[in-house]
């Protein structure tokens, strides 16, 4: 699969618009697409799952306007606010599971249910509620969920926040065990720089709603944090943290 963003614009605000956004992703790439907060990474993925009506451009995959076929193989992994916690695991994966597989049965389910479970150690936790696992294990069951489809490509979007440095660690190592397992397609939103290095294959830099790099990215002898600093555009903080305290 090739997903190819061209010349992609969308006015959200008079204060923010996507600019002839250009970028590609395909098999065998683990995208980061870096940029500060605000500049329009979570837009991008909107548009890419047709959230909004693109004001140009288009989104292609292998080559035709991306469709809703090509969106069932596309899955999104999503932020630790955005799904109901007071859901069995096992009944929340099989909601999702059905919603994106309308031809999915409750046998394939079980089977491969259980095989990934079994896999990321987690067949004993099936009938817990997410309320009641640690913030770790439930990015585990989203990982879970996330691959019961079979997906070419998974969207993640800041997938590590809220996690402690370690369970970062750990998470980070079982998602590239897994992507290399099921060979996936990745493209990953993150600001924990350090950590998305061991991850990717490729760089994305989005700065005010544009790109301005994109360059394959080698862990041994590329650095996310250089290529951030010289590229992206960092004003002096608008916020006037003395002003802020004055009468305190
Ligand atoms: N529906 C909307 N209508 C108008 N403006 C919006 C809308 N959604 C987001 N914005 C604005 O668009 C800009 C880009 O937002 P976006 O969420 O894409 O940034 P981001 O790069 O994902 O940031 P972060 O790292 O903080 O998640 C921001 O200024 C945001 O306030």
């Amino acid at each position: 699969m090739e997903l190819i963003l061209k010349n992609v614009s969308k006015k959200l605000s008079k204060n923010f618009s996507l600019n002839n956004v250009n970028f590609s992703i395909k098999n065998g790439e683990v995208l980061g697409l870096i940029g500060n907060n605000g500049a329009g990474k979570t837009t991008i993925i909107k548009s890419i799952f047709k959230e909004y009506r693109l004001d140009q451009g288009e989104i292609l995959v292998n080559g035709k306007s991306i469709s809703k076929y090509d969106l069932r193989k596309i899955e999104f992994f999503p932020d630790q606010n955005n799904f109901p916690k007071n859901f069995k695991i096992i009944d929340y994966c099989y909601h999702n599971y059905l919603l994106s597989n309308i031809d999915g049965n409750k046998k394939q389910f079980k089977i491969r249910f259980k095989e990934l479970s079994e896999s990321l150690e987690l067949l004993e936790y099936k009938n817990k509620k997410f309320l009641h696992l640690s913030s770790g294990m439930q990015k585990r069951f989203l990982l879970l969920c996330a691959l019961m489809n079979k997906p070419e490509m998974i969207i993640c979007d800041e997938p590590m926040a809220n996690m402690d440095i370690q369970t970062r660690k750990d998470f980070i190592l079982l998602f590239k065990k897994l992507i290399e397992k099921f060979d996936l397609i990745v493209l990953i939103t993150s600001h924990d720089i350090e950590e998305l290095e061991k991850l990717i294959n490729k760089v994305v830099l989005v700065d005010k709603g544009e790109i301005i790099l994109e360059k394959n990215f080698n862990n041994k002898k590329d650095n996310l944090a250089e290529l951030y600093e010289k590229n992206i555009r960092n004003p002096k903080s608008k916020i006037k943290v003395e002003e802020i305290l004055k009468g305190y």
